[in-house]
């Protein structure tokens, strides 16, 4: 049996950076689907901001040093990874690869890299799972029915999910503007199947926002404090692009805090997650790891995210990218180039290792206040 690694001799020649698999992606998927992929809220201004923040920054360079036994190696919640890299939880990735999520675990698998499965998969959670050969965390919406919410939760136990990542930044969706344009709607036989047999949300009773449903029964603080009581899976709140919410996130029990403006898919308007995660790290000072997304597109920018201070960081837009041209093996050829340009940022850099990567391997001058 060809292994997903054997058959990346198949990628052509001319892909060199995850760059080209946009170009190959848009494509190979139909317009609207790719206005939901790869689109951001209204004007695209944060989606943006999170690519060029990276480019403001610089690396620090620091030769000579002995690199002998180097290595990429983190730990998260008691597991270990090959690299601090993740798959950030993408909804309806049947949109992007016929196969979808059973497409994007084998890429995961053949490299080892972790995989967050989303509330919104369009495969069940249960067949991923049986698929995967890697770790794999959970992304849970809180849903407006708190017994149905419960049960993912303890299928997610049962699938042998290692961490539940609670999405906390997208009480409603964000106004898309390029998919209200495209007349963008979901093809049939892309469903979000985990949520089979959740009652419809009741009618709103008028025509304001405030009034609806979908905010009169939006999660808080004291859902989360209740997800700390209900589970003892590693919970780690995704969307903190404040101090204060990260303090309030560790007061609820959060083992861990994804910094995340959604991609841009949310709220346009919000600074990208680069800028603002070293005031982050600075108010939780270690005391539970930091993830961040957004804007991920070669090994430098997870190396520059971990020198201000982040954990590990996972990829949303670059592997759907490598997903919807060449399916597992555009996957795991993401993976696999993402992986070997933070190798070449590390060596380059004198960095032995994840621990060597600090604020130190950046240029302060380069950070806006
Ligand atoms: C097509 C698409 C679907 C997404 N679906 C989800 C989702 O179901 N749950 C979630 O928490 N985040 C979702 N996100 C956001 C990602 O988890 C992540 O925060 C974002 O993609 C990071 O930015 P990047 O795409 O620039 O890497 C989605 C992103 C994309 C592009
Ligand atoms: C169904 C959506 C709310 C999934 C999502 O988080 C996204 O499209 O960004």
């Amino acid at each position: 049996m060809t292994t997903p690694l054997a058959k990346l001799t198949q990628i052509p020649p001319t892909v060199a950076a995850v760059a080209d698999y946009e170009v190959l992606a848009r494509e190979r998927v139909s317009p609207g689907a790719w206005a939901y992929l790869d689109g951001g809220a209204a004007d695209e201004l944060t989606a943006r901001e999170n690519r060029a923040a990276f480019a403001r920054l610089h690396l620090r360079t620091r030769v000579l040093r002995d690199l002998t036994n180097g290595n990429t190696t983190c730990e998260l919640f008691g597991t270990r990874l090959r690299a601090p890299i993740l798959l950030a939880p993408v909804a309806y990735q049947k949109l992007a690869y016929p196969d979808g999520e059973l497409a994007t675990v084998l890429g995961a698998s053949a490299m080892r890299m972790a995989m967050v499965v989303s509330t919104q998969a369009s495969v069940a959670l249960e067949d991923i799972a049986q698929e995967a050969q890697t770790p794999l965390w959970f992304q849970l919406y809180i849903q407006h029915d708190r017994d149905f919410t419960l049960r993912l939760v303890r299928r997610a136990e049962a699938a042998g999910i290692r961490a539940l990542v609670v999405s906390v930044d997208a009480p409603i969706s964000g106004l898309r503007n390029r998919e209200q344009r495209m007349g963008f709607a979901f093809p049939g036989g892309v469903e979000p199947v985990n949520l089979r047999g959740l009652m419809p949300l009741p009618r709103a009773t008028g025509e304001a926002l405030f009034d609806s449903p979908l905010i009169t029964r939006a999660a808080t603080w004291r859902d989360i404090e209740n997800l700390r009581e209900a589970t003892k899976l590693p919970l780690v709140l995704k969307g903190i692009m404040t101090a204060e919410d990260a303090e309030r996130a560790l007061v609820a029990g959060a083992d861990g805090l994804i910094v995340s403006n959604h991609g841009g898919r949310v709220l346009d308007g919000q600074p990208a997650t680069i800028e603002v995660l070293s005031e982050i790290a600075g108010a939780v000072s270690g005391r539970v790891p930091i993830l961040l997304d957004g804007g991920i597109r070669r090994g430098s920018d997870v190396f520059k995210a971990l020198a201000l201070g982040a954990s590990a960081v996972l990829i949303g837009r670059a592997f759907v990218h490598g997903l919807a041209a060449a399916g597992a093996v555009g996957v795991a050829h993401v993976l696999r180039i993402l992986h070997a340009e933070l190798e070449a940022t590390m060596v380059l850099t004198g960095c032995r290792d994840i621990s060597a990567i600090s604020p130190a391997s950046i240029r302060q001058a380069g950070l806006r206040t």
